[in-house]
């Protein structure tokens, strides 16, 4: 390990843990963490130069935004939340399919009467008539909610931070609505409440996100482009698939209309021989398979990989691109 070494920061407990430690393994990404399970620095095994830092994801929301990790996985709510420029301290290279959850705005189920953003208004003078005071907005979303509400022309409310529970404020009395987030509705509903209309201020997942302000040395760009390819690689993998068939040469000047229709392309170029090795979507497999019976084909196999490199990869160009 050097001071040029690129530090990738994994979530360690909660939500994204699993999932992002099954990320990684899929992309044939280990980590070794020398000192035991309470040990939380690692390294990755047979990438050189990483240093992997288990924390919270809110940490690794805090360490992408100073630059004190390179790449993170975390979610879009607390990247939203945390960052106030985060289009210029990050740069989210792909969003990972797991960690799905809503930021809401949530009121009680009895406000029969209350279905969007704009009847907070009404709300908010019945408050002020009725109590004196302004209308409470219980969360730990400060920033998505002052900056919804405001983009929804409410102004008369006042925040109060929540450190968890959030769902309960309103029946505690601490508060008459909420800003949380959301998977199943199921901690909504067991607090008998409700989302608005119009009340989804982010629909957010987990995401691999770089840090725009790290020292990107070239040590740690390369450690980038190495972990970066596998992760390619796999999600070129999984969404592809090889076609192999046996094509009498006369029938094969009908190839060209198959790859072109179907976005298909020969990795070993022409067939020399009867033997047709293809490339394609996996969506468009049984498309292909028709389209080459069509011409007389027999034998025709599909298969998945577990990793396909591309001389370039979508993350890898990206993130470098950003980095200029
Ligand atoms: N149902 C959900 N509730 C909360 N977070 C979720 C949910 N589904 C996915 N997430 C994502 O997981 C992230 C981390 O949430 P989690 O509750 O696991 O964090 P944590 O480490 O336990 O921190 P805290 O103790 O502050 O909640 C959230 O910010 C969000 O991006
Ligand atoms: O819509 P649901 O599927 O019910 O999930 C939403 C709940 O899950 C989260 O809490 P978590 O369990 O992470 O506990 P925490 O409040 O301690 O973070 C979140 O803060 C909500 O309370
Ligand atoms: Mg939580």
């Amino acid at each position: 390990m050097t001071e040029s070494s690129l530090i990738i920061a994994v979530p360690s407990k909660g939500r994204l843990q699993e999932n992002a430690a099954a990320f990684f393994a899929r992309a044939g990404l280990v980590f070794t963490q020398s000192r035991g399970a309470r040990d939380y620095r690692g390294t990755l095994a047979g990438v050189p130069n990483v240093e992997v830092a288990f924390l919270s994801a809110s940490e690794i929301v805090t360490r992408l935004a100073t630059g004190a990790a390179h790449l993170g996985i975390t979610g879009e709510d607390l990247i939203r939340e945390q960052i106030s420029d985060a289009d210029a301290a990050v740069e989210i290279l792909t969003p990972l399919g797991f960690g799905n959850a809503n930021v809401v705005v949530a009121v009680p189920q009895a406000w029969i009467d209350v279905r969007t953003m704009a009847d907070l208004d009404e709300v908010a003078a019945d408050i002020r008539a009725r109590h004196g005071y302004k209308m409470r907005v219980a969360t730990k979303y400060v920033n998505l909610t002052r900056r919804f509400f405001a983009e929804k022309g409410i102004a008369d409310y006042r925040i109060v931070e929540s450190l968890g529970a959030t769902e309960g404020a309103p029946g505690a009395g601490s508060a008459e609505l909420i800003v949380d987030i959301t998977t199943t509705g199921a901690t909504l509903a067991a607090n008998a409440l409700k989302v608005l209309d119009d009340g989804v201020i982010l629909r957010s997942e987990a995401n691999l996100v770089a840090s725009v302000r790290a020292p990107w040395s070239p040590a740690a760009r390369e450690a980038a482009s190495a972990v970066l390819a596998r992760i390619a690689a796999e999600e070129e993998a999984r969404t592809s698939r090889e076609i192999r068939a046996a094509l009498d040469p006369d029938r094969a000047s009908g190839l060209a209309g198959i790859l072109e229709d179907f976005g298909a392309t020969l990795p070993f170029g022409e067939p020399e021989g009867r033997e047709t090795v293809i490339h394609c979507k996996a969506s468009r497999v049984f498309e292909i398979v028709a389209g080459l019976q069509n011409l007389g084909a027999r034998n025709v196999t599909v298969r998945a990989f577990d990793y396909l490199f591309r001389p370039t990869n979508a993350l890898t160009e990206r993130l470098l691109r950003r980095l200029g």
